[in-house]
């Protein structure tokens, strides 16, 4: 059974809404820049050691260009990954993943990114690095969460598909290997028309990490 098959919306949202709403200029273009909130009920935990609170308020970021309601949009959920999409780490494959979203919404003149503060899948930037030291002795990425006690991806996708359906979004192409992505969103009501592939150039020091995305994960990353 592929995750695909297995994925739960275990986790309701009680209310998103939005925050702020202002222009956003890049290199890639120019964006609005949108900021949202939504409170979990009843939060699964991520680890063994910490109870997860009864509620819990997680946000989100979405960067839209252009006309996203003509046609379903091409979407991006990236998760954050302080180490690859701001300091370039070469352990994985999330900087080069970031920019070819932003380059292919501005290619195709509209588009969202939506960003999801879910550092480390979800168990933390200093956590992520303790499993960056496992990794280094040896283990892959699953290995290490679990030896710290998490779960092997502690992240879930409610929150850009209730972001979706407030910009009234019923329909993307989603730019994604995951396909426990594209599950959660149709789950959800988010209907995804097309897979686009966020296969980027490997690097000798992400082989290791791809290759358990690849084998252990479930994800189509060649
Ligand atoms: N726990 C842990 N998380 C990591 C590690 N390296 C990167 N990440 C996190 O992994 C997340 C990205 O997940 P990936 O599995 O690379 O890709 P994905 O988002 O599931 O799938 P795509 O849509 O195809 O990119 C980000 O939150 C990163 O911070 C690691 O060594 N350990
Ligand atoms: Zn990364």
């Amino acid at each position: 059974m592929t995750q695909f098959e297995t994925y739960n919306q275990t986790m309701p949202f009680l209310a998103v809404r939005k925050l702020a709403d202002a222009d956003f200029p890049t290199r890639w273009g120019h964006f609005r820049i949108l900021g949202f909130e939504g409170v979990v009920a009843n939060p699964e935990p991520c680890n063994d050691v910490t109870p997860a609170p009864a509620t819990r308020i997680e946000s989100a970021v979405a960067l839209v260009m252009g006309d996203i309601h003509s046609a379903p949009p091409i979407v991006r959920i990236h998760s954050q990954c302080l180490t690859g999409d701001v300091f370039h780490s070469l352990r994985c494959d999330c900087h080069d993943q970031l920019h070819l979203a932003l380059r292919t919404i501005s290619e195709a003149g509209s588009g969202i990114l939506l960003y999801e503060q879910q550092e480390g899948r979800g168990i933390g930037l200093m956590a992520k690095l303790r499993a960056y030291e496992l990794q280094d002795n040896g283990r892959d990425t699953i290995e290490a969460n679990l030896e710290l006690g998490y779960k092997a991806d502690c992240r879930h996708f409610e929150l850009p598909a209730e972001i979706l359906k407030l910009l009234k979004v019923p329909a993307v192409r989603l730019i994604t290997n995951n396909p426990e992505k594209v599950e959660a969103l149709e789950v959800a009501g988010v209907r995804v028309v097309e897979r686009l592939s966020a296969v980027v150039a490997s690097d000798p020091n992400s082989e290791f990490y791809l290759q358990t995305k690849r084998e252990k994960m479930g994800h189509l990353v060649g």
